[in-house]
């Protein structure tokens, strides 16, 4: 098993690919200083990594992912993206959240394009409809174009979401927990999606998970965040080959990981 390394020297995955996302100093407090839910964290992100960051409830980590995503300003410090500071909603930034949430008066394929519609207008949107039929295939969807969302089941509706997400062509991916409301055999089956998705775009993506097996089976490196405030308390390079398949999960090494993480998990539950 690894030891224990320096967020700044990680050896990411893919380590020749270029820095994308750069935070420095990133921390939050809420309530004029009374809540410190995130003390500050540096993190790099290659292009074309996944990542993770798992930790306690209430660590921060939506907290960190809505920083990085533009929406929620921090308190201290700096988030870079592509060179340029992220200070406020970013085109080449998709983000996907827990629930679908798709609108129910729209049908799949308009709820695909509803980006669109709403930055370049109806007509740009209706130029893209072969291009959101093409992704809602992807997603194994063909021929759901007209479905309104309740008829589709939850783990369709987050596939649906995915091509939301995927329409606009984002750089990065940022992940709050997308499919923990799926059953087991969904949630499996979408991350190995999301899997494909990334390597075939070479999309750089960061995913707040609760599970440990799931952090192991897609990242590079899997970030362990101490409870509130929440810190980084190591990255775990994820050393598995690519791409990722469920029986690797059944592998004594990813066992091990599994373990080291949550030993670690353990540890800082303990001495925070
Ligand atoms: N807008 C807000 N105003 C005040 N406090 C907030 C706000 N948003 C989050 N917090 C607090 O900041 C802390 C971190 O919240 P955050 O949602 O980032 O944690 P989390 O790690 O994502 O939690 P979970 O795993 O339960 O989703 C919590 O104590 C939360 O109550």
């Amino acid at each position: 098993m690894q030891s224990a390394i320096p967020v700044a020297e990680q050896p990411v995955g893919r380590s020749l690919a270029r820095p994308v996302y750069q935070l420095r100093n990133v921390s939050k407090s809420y309530g004029f200083g009374k809540i410190r839910a995130l003390d500050p964290v540096d993190l790099d992100l290659r292009q074309g990594s996944f990542s993770s960051v798992i930790g306690p409830s209430g660590c921060g980590k939506s907290t960190l992912l809505k920083i990085m995503a533009g929406v929620t300003p921090p308190t201290t410090g700096s988030v870079i993206l592509d060179g340029k500071p992220v200070l406020g909603a970013r085109r080449e930034i998709g983000m996907m959240y827990q629930q679908a949430t798709l609108f129910p008066w729209l049908t799949a394929l308009d709820n695909v394009l509803l980006p669109i519609s709403i930055r370049d207008g109806k007509a740009a949107a209706n130029a893209r409809r072969k291009e959101a039929q093409a992704l809602l295939e992807l997603v194994g969807l063909k021929g759901f174009d007209k479905v309104y969302p309740r008829q589709l089941s939850g783990g369709m509706a987050q596939r649906t979401s995915i091509c939301r997400m995927l329409i606009t062509e984002p750089q990065v991916l940022l992940l709050d927990e997308p499919f923990s409301a799926l059953d087991e055999l969904a949630r499996d089956f979408m991350n190995i999606e999301l899997q494909r998705i990334c390597l075939s775009r070479n999309a750089t993506a960061f995913l707040i998970t609760h599970s440990i097996p799931e952090a192991v089976l897609l990242s590079d490196v899997v970030y362990i965040m101490s409870p509130r405030p929440g810190k980084f308390l190591e990255a775990v390079p994820i050393e598995l080959p690519r791409p990722r398949t469920l029986e690797m999960m059944t592998a004594p090494e990813f066992g091990e990981y599994v373990r080291y993480i949550r030993s670690r998990l353990d540890e800082g539950a303990v001495t925070a």
